[in-house]
């Protein structure tokens, strides 16, 4: 695992976390079974659909708020239950929520953000698995203009672990791309607190 400098915040890469064949495949199953939806968010004042399919998978009775929508988690998929175990024993963390997105294309994008929401903790451990299509990924300094951008590549197979002040200080973004791409599943593992848990 590769640590990467970026000033207030902690970012570590394993290139490889699963193999080529099996993250493909892992691709083609996840692409076909899951129950993908795409949906509306408010902006400036009226309802848009967002630039990508999703699904939210988690322990029972949690829910989660995203751009003014609270959505109920979808009980684990077997596939999921099996690599959201694998990510736990690599991060020593444990997760009880997975966001997912499907970018079907070159389109398909994510547009600057922090994923700061108050369920998700103080600093948050975010633990993303990547399959099929490399996509660029990017970050920027939130408040300080000066320092420079970031861009990773994020190859199928690759588990990228967002941790300590990252959230606070930077957002990230998927670029769309005029390029002709195939499709892209990322899956972002999360702990999610409800008022039943505590928050660390
Ligand atoms: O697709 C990605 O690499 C980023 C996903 C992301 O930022 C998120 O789910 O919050
Ligand atoms: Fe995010």
């Amino acid at each position: 695992m590769k640590e990467l400098q970026i000033p207030q915040g902690t970012l570590l890469l394993e290139p490889d976390f699963i193999a080529d064949n099996e993250a493909n495949n892992l691709f083609q199953s996840l692409q076909q079974q899951l129950d993908w939806q795409q949906a509306e968010i408010r902006m400036f004042g009226r309802m848009v659909r967002i630039p990508r399919l999703q699904c939210f998978q988690g322990d029972p009775g949690i829910n989660y708020r995203y751009s003014g929508l609270t959505l109920q988690t979808e009980p684990w998929h077997p596939l999921i239950q099996t690599l959201k175990q694998r990510v736990e024993s690599f991060a020593e963390h444990t997760f009880n929520t997975v966001l997912i997105n499907y970018y079907r294309d070159g389109k398909d994008s994510m547009g600057w953000h922090s994923d700061d929401e108050p369920e998700l903790g103080i600093n948050p451990v975010i633990a993303s698995l990547n399959l099929g299509q490399a996509r660029r990924f990017l970050l920027r300094h939130r408040f300080d203009k000066t320092i420079p951008q970031r861009e990773l590549l994020l190859n199928s197979g690759s588990l990228l672990i967002m941790a300590g002040q990252l959230q606070h200080y930077w957002h990230h973004s998927v670029p769309k791309t005029n390029r002709l791409l195939e499709g892209r599943i990322n899956l972002t593992f999360r702990h999610t607190f409800t008022t039943d848990t505590q928050m660390e």
